[in-house]
């Protein structure tokens, strides 16, 4: 796999680093988790194809090991607010003296400075600040955040995980690891530069809800069918908007013209009392093989029996969950990823300590004294 041999050093946080850590775990690096001690579980739902060890930070030795675990990994990546590993002695200046070729990912909502920078937050913060959550929400209603998807994951641990793969290629070259200063308002932001640069093209003129990609058009929204299900029109283009008509049953000579935005109301009636006639699955006859841009609104339970979706394999059943297979598809080092039960907190305490130089007598000592942790797998901690 692409990442093999890479070797990450995750510090247990909530969502973004854990999803980061497991997108490259999916993608072949050594990921391995270093968790607080005395934690009856783990919270983190994205440990697939990881390890964990048990470490207590606040004791010097707790600090010596992960040092050592650092100065033989290619990546540390911290989910704490700014300041946190400086307190601890492990910022990245004594973390990259004792390893020159370590990339020293800081993973936090609001970036390694500002005067936000030491506050706490979470996903809809982080979106607030972003100006994306701005423009999220149907018309004459509050803002509403898209669950935690977009700064928690998409500009969060997906785009750390990007900056961790483009210091891992800059270092093939000069032989130097870096900071990775990943702030998830602007992760945010920069994954929404569409709504920026879209802007000089009038797309966004209208109030939040009334634009052609918020809900605003009748041909790019959701509808509810007979069955209490829906479907999503992504109608944009004439030739398509032709296909979803014909679809509907309906004449254009006898509707306003298209991008008509004075009447898309009007249309969005039409619209809705055509598709609450059929079914989820009668509609799914008339628009399968056509490019009028309907699709049906699958549930999760939903999504891996549907044709398309369970042809390619899009979902994958391990021995937690059914869960998405990673992305994107590489056609000569394909991700492959663990599907075995999620790692308990310490699982792999001993074997990890002892991959890292220490001997069993040491580890053992460390255990008496509250250092480390261990644990049996599928032990109720
Ligand atoms: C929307 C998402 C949130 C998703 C999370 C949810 C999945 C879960 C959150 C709450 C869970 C529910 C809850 O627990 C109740 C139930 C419990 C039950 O058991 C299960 C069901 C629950 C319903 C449960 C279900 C779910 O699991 C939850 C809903 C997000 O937005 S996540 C993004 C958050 N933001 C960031 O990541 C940005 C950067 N991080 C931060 O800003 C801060 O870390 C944060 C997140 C604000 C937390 O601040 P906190 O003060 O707690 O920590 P820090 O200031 O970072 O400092 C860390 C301290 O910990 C020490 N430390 C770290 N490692 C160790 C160690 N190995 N040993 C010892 N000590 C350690 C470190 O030294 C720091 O100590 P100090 O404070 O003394 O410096």
């Amino acid at each position: 796999m692409a990442l093999a041999g890479i070797r990450i050093i995750e510090l247990a946080g909530l969502a973004p680093a854990p999803f980061c850590g497991m997108v490259l775990a999916d993608f072949g690096a050594s990921v391995i988790r270093v968790d607080r001690t005395k934690v009856a579980m783990s919270l983190d739902t994205l440990a697939r194809g990881k390890r964990s060890v048990a470490l207590n930070l606040k004791t010097p030795e707790g600090v010596a090991i992960l040092k050592k675990l650092c100065v033989k990994s290619d990546v540390v990546l911290e989910p704490y607010r700014k300041g946190v590993m400086e307190k601890l002695g492990l910022g990245p200046e004594t973390l990259l003296k004792d390893n020159p070729r370590l990339i020293y990912a800081r993973l936090t909502g609001y970036g390694q400075s500002g005067p936000y920078a030491t506050a706490a937050g979470h996903d809809i913060n982080y979106l607030a600040m972003s100006g994306l959550l701005s423009r999220l929400g149907r018309h004459g209603e509050k803002p509403h955040a898209p669950l935690n998807l977009v700064a928690d994951f998409a500009g969060g641990g997906l785009t750390c995980a990007l900056g961790i793969v483009l210091a891992l290629l800059e270092r093939t070259r000069s032989g130097k690891g870096q900071v990775i200063d990943a702030s998830m308002v602007e992760g945010a932001a920069y994954m929404g530069s569409f709504v920026w640069k879209s802007r000089a093209i009038g797309m966004w003129e209208g109030d939040r809800g009334q634009n052609m990609l918020d809900g605003g058009a009748p041909f790019y929204d959701t509808y509810r069918t007979a069955d209490g299900k829906h479907v999503a029109v992504g109608a944009m283009e004439g030739q398509f908007y032709q296909q979803l008509l014909h679809g509907l049953g309906l004449d254009a000579a006898d509707l306003p013209p298209q991008m008509s935005m004075g009447d898309w109301p009007e249309l969005k009636r039409v619209f809705e009392g055509r598709f609450a006639a059929k079914t989820q699955a009668e509609w799914a006859d008339v628009f399968d093989g056509t490019d009028a841009c309907v699709t049906p609104v699958l549930s999760l339970d939903q999504v891996s029996a549907h044709p398309h979706n369970k042809e390619r394999g899009s979902f994958v059943v391990g021995d937690d969950d059914e869960s998405p297979r990673p992305a994107p598809v590489l056609s000569r080092t394909p991700a492959d990823p663990c599907l075995s039960r999620d790692p308990a907190i310490g699982q792999h305490t001993c074997e990890v300590l002892q991959e890292y130089g220490y001997e069993s007598q040491d580890i053992e000592r460390f255990a008496a004294a509250g250092v480390v942790e261990r644990s049996i797998p599928g032990a109720k901690l």
